[in-house]
């Protein structure tokens, strides 16, 4: 069996998409890691699957498998793809979807860019989560090579970001898996390094869980943001410059994370049965 996917991005962090609202699809994980992986399958970051979905004011259900094929409850650019995509089915201004960490509402914003409400960042121990009591403004136990006590911000997914003085030269491939797999952090998390520009601009690198250097982090942007407003750093919107380009974030005062930014369909095609069916048992 072959299966029609959109290959789609969000400032270069990239998905393949599949629409599986008509029928039951449940890729394995070796299927998934065959797809994402860019020596042999379409390549991506995420893979996408869109499902339906009983949830009340819900136009489908977003289901998120990282490139390692474990799943994950939030992605940032790939809600913007997907919110713009109902969009464009219905002809609306709006479109709602359900994730597993909750229903989120897109709209359209200036010049073709996409605002998705991320919903409110959690910021107790326990759902970070962290492997013990700690203050998450400062997880005095995380340390390695020269860099310690991140910020820690649930976004609907772990996050652990640290503020440092140049983000281009953090060693990221060296200490991005260090601190994705430190024992702090028991579902894993993802990991930012973030440089404070100015109270409205933040330029911010990430590796993230399940995939590793990305060019680009929705949520990642969404914790940054909350990190550095909680610690003093910035106003409560700025623009955070990532490798792949520009996301505009807003903490509001009702606790409610914005993030606005561009969405690009790449192209459409066909997997494989190669692929699709990956001839192997899940791990
Ligand atoms: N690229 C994403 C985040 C994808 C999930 C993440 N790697 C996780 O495991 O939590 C984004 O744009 O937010």
């Amino acid at each position: 069996m072959t299966r029609e996917f959109l290959k789609m991005h969000g400032l270069g962090n990239d998905f393949v998409v599949i629409d599986a609202r008509s029928e039951s699809y449940r890729p394995s994980g070796a299927e998934v890691r065959a797809i994402a992986d860019r020596r042999m399958g379409v390549g991506c970051d995420q893979f996408i699957v869109l499902e339906k979905t009983d949830a009340p004011g819900a136009d489908a259900f977003m289901r998120i498998r990282n490139a390692d094929g474990s799943e994950a409850a939030a992605c940032g650019n790939a809600s913007r793809c997907v919110g713009w995509l109902l969009m464009e089915e219905s002809g609306r201004d709006r479109a709602s979807f359900q994730t597993a960490a909750g229903l989120l509402h897109a709209s359209r914003a200036d010049n073709g860019r996409i605002t998705v409400d991320m919903g409110a960042p959690r910021l107790d121990w326990a759902a970070i989560p962290l492997a013990a009591p700690s203050d998450t403004l400062r997880v005095e136990t995380v340390e390695h090579g020269g860099f310690a006590a991140p910020v820690a911000v649930n976004m609907g997914n772990p996050h652990a970001v640290f503020f440092v003085d140049d983000a281009e030269a953090v060693p990221l491939d060296e200490v991005g898996p260090v601190f994705e797999n430190h024992p702090a952090f028991p579902e894993r998390a993802n990991i930012e390094f973030a440089q404070v520009l100015s109270p409205t601009a933040i330029r911010m690198r990430v590796w993230e869980r399940g995939a590793g250097i990305t060019q680009a982090c929705g949520s990642g942007s969404c914790a940054t943001l909350v990190a550095a407003v909680r610690r003093g750093l910035t106003d409560r919107k700025a623009d955070i410059i990532l490798d792949g380009g520009t996301l505009t974030i807003e903490w509001t005062e009702d606790d409610r994370v914005l993030m606005t930014g561009p969405v690009a369909l790449a192209f459409s095609g066909r997997l494989s049965a190669e692929l699709v069916s990956g001839g192997q048992v899940d791990a």
